[in-house]
């Protein structure tokens, strides 16, 4: 099995690194923020608008578009790349998070997981066999192995039970493989144990994955334990590979996170708190209904070059929001999102030249300061 990702340079004041990783759709350079798109699309913006603003990759969720439009209507479409007109890299993931997050009603077996439509109630199942056949039917770039979450907190038997599941149903995902050319990433679970972190890492290194994701965290638990279990397990995740923390999280988190060698991250915020009129900006947050910004003629931040930087004020975002109109949502995606790529070509341009310390301190001390 080929090495899809190159290491190209390491930081050396931490475990940052600069790297990339080929696709069939294309190679994305990291550290990459990946926007959501969790039903075939990135919510209020265009395939031409997520590229124009920097995004290389977009995720897409198995669990949703299984149970709706089905991934049989997409596969007939042409996978879900035609079907959205993205021709970028997708990565989806397995469904697993989902259907532990989304709903009480999951039964795991050995088999697989029983669960129940939150659309219309319909019984349905998803074995790690099935998981990878309906991510290979969407046509998936990056496909995700089939795994449980553990939720936070957990006690060391729920957490060591679920685990060594994981690692069974990761062994049967990468034995169901058919397509060729297709990557697949392997989960770490083992709750916020470091014990059973390294042995879940043990156990998907001995299957033998083309990328290995960081599982299990951003699910509630404290920051601080998120930032320990993490930067352990990242330093004992190999460095040749292409290193995911899945479903993280604010910038500060991203700063955070790259500093301990983390390569590829996703997170809902940037898009749904756009959607709820707060935006990310090189000074901190700015919740748009505040009063204070009814005659601000100022953009959002200043030190953007988005669109939506480049043409409005924050007065005239605050009176779209207010009025509900649906442009708000959009103009504040793309702000939010062009906020997100930014920061990442930003550190990565800092790992290049290696001062990302120096980044590091610059950005704690802009955002501590707002
Ligand atoms: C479209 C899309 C949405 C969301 C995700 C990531 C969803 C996500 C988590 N989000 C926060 N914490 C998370 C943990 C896990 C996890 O342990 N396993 C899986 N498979 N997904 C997770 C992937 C794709
Ligand atoms: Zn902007």
């Amino acid at each position: 099995m080929s090495n899809p990702f190159t290491l190209l340079s390491s930081s050396s004041q931490c475990a940052a690194r600069r790297g990339e990783l080929r696709t069939l759709h294309g190679t994305v350079q990291t550290p990459v923020f990946m926007p959501v798109g969790t039903q075939a699309t990135v919510k209020g913006v265009t395939p031409e608008q997520v590229r124009e603003l920097g995004a290389e990759i977009i995720l897409g969720n198995t669990y949703h578009l299984y149970l709706r439009p089905g991934h049989e209507l997409i596969k007939k479409f042409g996978g879900l790349h035609r079907f959205m007109n993205w021709s970028g890299p997708i990565l989806t993931d397995s469904g697993g998070f989902q259907i532990f997050s989304l709903q009480q009603l999951a039964k795991i077996t050995e088999e697989g997981a029983a669960f129940k439509s939150h659309i219309d109630g319909s019984s349905l199942f998803l074995s790690p066999e099935s998981a990878v056949a309906v991510q290979e039917d969407l046509g998936a770039d990056i496909m995700m192995c089939l795994d449980t979450c553990i939720p936070y907190p957990a006690d060391y038997r729920q957490a060591e039970e679920a685990t060594e599941l994981t690692s069974r149903w990761a062994a049967r995902c990468r034995a169901s493989q058919r397509v060729d050319g297709r990557l697949l990433f392997g989960i770490i679970q083992g709750g916020m144990y470091h014990d059973l972190r390294l042995r879940s890492l043990a156990a998907l290194q001995e299957i033998g994955f083309d990328g290995y994701a960081i599982g299990g965290l951003s699910v509630g638990e404290p920051e601080e334990l998120m930032y320990e279990i993490c930067e352990a397990t990242a330093a004992a995740m190999p460095a040749a590979r292409a290193r995911y923390l899945m479903g993280v999280g604010t910038p500060r988190n991203l700063v955070e996170a790259v500093y301990r060698g983390i390569d590829m991250f996703d997170c809902v915020m940037p898009t749904r708190n756009a959607r709820n009129g707060m935006l990310f900006t090189s000074r901190g947050r700015l919740v748009i209904k505040n009063a204070r910004y009814q005659d601000d003629p100022r953009p959002p931040d200043e030190e953007c070059g988005c669109y939506t930087c480049r043409h409005y004020s924050r007065a005239y975002l605050r009176h779209l929001y207010q009025a509900r109109e649906i442009m708000a949502s959009v103009l504040m995606t793309i702000h939010n999102l062009s906020y997100y790529t930014g920061l990442m070509a930003a550190m990565r341009r800092a790992i290049e030249e290696d001062r990302f310390l120096e980044f590091y301190r610059d950005f704690n001390n802009a955002t501590n300061a707002a």
